[in-house]
């Protein structure tokens, strides 16, 4: 190849963004990468760092997208994650991505990672709400001010999103230079910290962090600056201490100047440098009246009874609309299919393999994969994207925290339990939003037995479908009382790893939901089953028509009949189809529908009204799906995941042998009754067993509170965004949400 043909191997660059929760990281991260990272308007969706690429000319950018973060001081799971990041490994460049609505906030952690000395770009984010808001910020006085590339962007717009890449490949090729301002602090503490940052670069010359970082660092006592220190081998442990202790020294003495705490006294300084910046760059420009309406909504959602009627009537509405959509659809699928499979017959001939394998499996399958399930799934995900993007969520959060704390969970567990609604999966991932191990591991137990969408497929699709939406709102009922009592069980069993923290809910205000994210994101999450469950379904009812054709089906059938047959009461043809509820829950029903038309008969005329009940009840409660569960292996171990799984088979099953039972014995009892009405009476049984389970747990409780009375009480802590931008104590993670009580005045 001559010279000239020759191209040079791209150049990667690592780049990682980082910003504030809810900032738009995640925006900008898929518009960058193809990717679909969780997106939606409430912090602290990200909880694990994300990687993908982006080929931008010569150049291979791997883009990180990190949870959002307040400070780089840190308190939760997930906040670790990118704060180790961003010190550990070195990225190339930091994309600082800001809400420019709260520029002071947010400059709060502009101003940490300014201090790290990294090639740092500005994404100053959602310029279009602030420009709705009548202001504009001053792009070349920031950059001049800070010394890095301030790019203006609108995420989910897709503007200025790629001249951030074009940016860092000027800085790159030499056409740009950042000259990156050193912060500085007040005389005093400046004279301080210059003094402890001399000495960490004395002695820990090669220590990859910045020595005035980490003397600030060192200065509020940060257990992650501290163990790096002392484990660096090459300065010994008296130096070590030496220093340790003259840091002290200036702590004690600042703090005694100024009768605040070091952090306190630190973050003040911080926050002075944002509010100056601020004071220089962002100016009103055309007066704006503040929307009448917005207010009014949250007013409404936020109310001790209006907002729970809204949320009943939201929750209600989205099961009902989703259940009219998904039963007009999937019958006409199934008329669709009843109208050309005697074509079907004439062609390939009734009892032949080539019917069984291509019509029965093949065709079947899919008609009842698109039909039985994509109507349900694809609204379902849409509307919790919508209640997601448009800022519901959090609210719905802040409504529900009393009765999480009711029931012995941290309220921070509705977020994950609102996302398992449509997903138990990424719900699991959520959990890493809680604060504790203790509390995870709870959020985990509450999450996994939520009804996902497939299962709501199940309820709306089997019992809604057949026996009506009444007997389909009871079941749900009861899997509510479930997680009641297990999360009670939950909090006296393990009372030790109490709930500690309290529930601190940002509220950012409600927006337009952008309907190319939410078709995005609704795509990505039905993708899944069009991927993967379709070809699942597909090759299972091939796979199924051979096992049956070689009775294969019915020995393993018989061996778990014990169960299926004389414990729950069931055709001794579902048993089969159980085991495949484990790989996706969906599965179950539509490879029994297959099974069911296969053998000429209607789900009518297979299954009672109370096998179809007991049927559902088992898939609702028993192992949450695989993917589940190796989602739970990872965030807590194999060995919880295994306990979780042992224990929601056995109370699925020990719960549904209830119900069939009582059933069994009331009709027996009341031999002239309609069938509607023996299942009434079965189900108001089982409620009364259920409350008086509950009543014997907390009598318990109460016996056992009288050794823990001094367990603090869980709070609630609300904060509307448009009180966020000024500062409180400036010492504690809630004054920097600005609801910090003590120092407010
Ligand atoms: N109007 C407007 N909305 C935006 C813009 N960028 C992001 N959003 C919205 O802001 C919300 C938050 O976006 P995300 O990308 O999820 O934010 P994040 O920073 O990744 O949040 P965490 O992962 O929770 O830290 C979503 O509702 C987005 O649709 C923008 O430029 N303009
Ligand atoms: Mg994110």
């Amino acid at each position: 190849m001559s010279p000239q043909h020759q191209i040079s191997d791209p150049k990667i660059i690592r780049i990682a963004l980082a910003g504030q929760p809810n900032v738009g990281k995640s925006v900008i991260f898929n518009r960058l990468t193809g990717l679909s990272q969780v997106v939606g308007n409430w912090p602290g969706k990200t909880v694990a760092k994300a990687e993908g690429t982006a080929k931008f000319g010569n150049y291979i950018f791997k883009i990180i997208d990190l949870p959002g973060i307040y400070s780089l001081s840190t308190y939760s799971l997930e906040e670790i994650v990118s704060r180790e990041y961003i010190l550990d490994e070195s990225p190339d460049y930091i994309v600082n991505v800001l809400d420019s609505n709260h520029l002071e906030r947010n400059l709060f952690l502009t101003i940490q990672l300014l201090m790290l000395n990294r090639p740092t770009i500005i994404s100053l984010n959602q310029i279009d709400l602030l420009k709705e808001r009548g202001y504009e910020i001053d792009r070349e006085k920031l950059e001049s001010l800070l010394g890095v590339a301030v790019v203006p962007t609108v995420a989910v717009h897709n503007r200025g999103v790629h001249e951030i890449l074009e940016e860092i490949i000027e800085i790159e090729e030499g056409h740009k230079t950042l000259s990156m301002k050193k912060i500085t602090f007040g005389k005093e503490i400046e004279e301080k910290i210059n003094q402890i940052s001399a000495e960490v670069q004395e002695l820990y010359r090669k220590i990859s962090c910045p020595s005035k970082f980490m003397a600030m660092k060192l200065l509020e006592n940060d257990e992650y600056c501290l163990k790096n220190i002392r484990a660096f081998n090459e300065v010994t442990g008296s130096d070590t201490a030496k220093l340790v202790y003259k840091i002290n020294e200036t702590r004690t003495n600042l703090e005694n100047l100024h009768g605040e705490q070091i952090s306190t006294i630190l973050n003040a300084e911080m926050y002075n440098i944002s509010s100056q910046i601020v004071t220089q760059v962002e100016f009103l420009k055309t007066q704006t009246r503040k929307s009448k309406i917005r207010h009014l909504i949250d007013h409404i959602t936020l109310d001790n009874i209006k907002g729970y009627i809204l949320l009943a009537v939201v929750m209600f509405g989205i099961y009902l609309a989703i259940f009219s959509f998904g039963n007009w659809i999937s019958g006409l699928m199934d008329n669709l299919f009843g109208l050309i499979t005697p074509g079907a017959i004439n062609l390939l001939g009734a009892d032949t393999w080539a019917f069984k394998i291509i019509w029965s499996s093949i065709i079947g399958g899919l008609f009842a994969g698109i039909g039985g399930v994509l109507p349900y799934v694809i609204p379902f995900f849409a509307i919790i994207e919508i209640l997601q993007d448009t800022g519901y969520l959090p609210r719905a959060a802040y409504l529900m925290d009393r009765f999480m704390h009711s029931i012995g969970v941290h309220g921070k567990t509705i977020i994950p339990v609102l996302i398992g609604l449509g997903c138990n999966v990424p719900a699991i991932s959520a959990t890493s939003i809680m604060e504790t191990e203790a509390e995870k591991k709870r959020a985990i137990v509450i999450s996994s037995l939520i009804p996902c969408s497939a299962v709501t497929t199940i309820v709306l699709g089997l019992v809604g479908k057949y026996l009506g939406i009444g007997w389909a709102f009871l079941l749900y009922l009861i899997n509510l009382m479930v997680i009641i009592i297990v999360g009670k069980l939950m909090s006296n069993w393990f009372e030790e790893g109490g709930i500690q923290s309290e529930l601190i809910i940002e509220l950012h205000d409600f927006r337009r939901p952008n309907l190319k994210v939410i078709a995005k994101q609704t795509w990505h999450r039905s993708k899944e089953f069009v991927v993967l469950a379709l070809p699942l379904i597909v090759i299972l009812s091939i796979l199924m028509q051979i096992m049956m054709e070689f009775n294969i089906v019915e020995s393993l059938n018989i061996m778990i009949s014990p169960i299926t047959v004389y414990i729950l009461g069931l055709p001794i043809g579902v048993g089969i189809y159980l085991f495949y509820g484990v790989l996706r829950k969906e599965l179950n029903l539509i490879l029994l529908e297959l099974y069911v038309l296969s053998i000429g008969m209607t789900m009518n005329e297979y299954m009672t009204p109370i096998q179809m009940i007991t049927f559902t009840l088992v898939t609702m409660l028993y192992v949450p799906c695989l993917a589940t569960i190796v989602v739970i292996g990872k965030e807590s171990g194999k060995k919880f995941a295994l306990q979780i799984f042992l224990f929601e088979l056995l109370g699925a099953v020990f719960i549904s042998a209830i119900v069939r039972w009582s059933y069994v014995l009331l009709a027996f009892i009341l031999p002239q009754r309609s069938e509607s009405v023996v299942m009434i009476t079965t189900f108001a049984f089982l409620f009364g067993l259920m409350i008086l389970t509950l009543h014997l747990i907390k009598k318990h409780s109460n016996h056992q509170k009288k050794h823990h009375r001094n367990r603090s009480p869980e709070q609630t802590i609300l904060i509307q965004e448009n009180l966020l931008d000024h500062s409180g104590c400036q010492s504690c993670r809630r004054c920097h949400l600005n609801q910090c009580e003590e120092k407010k005045d």
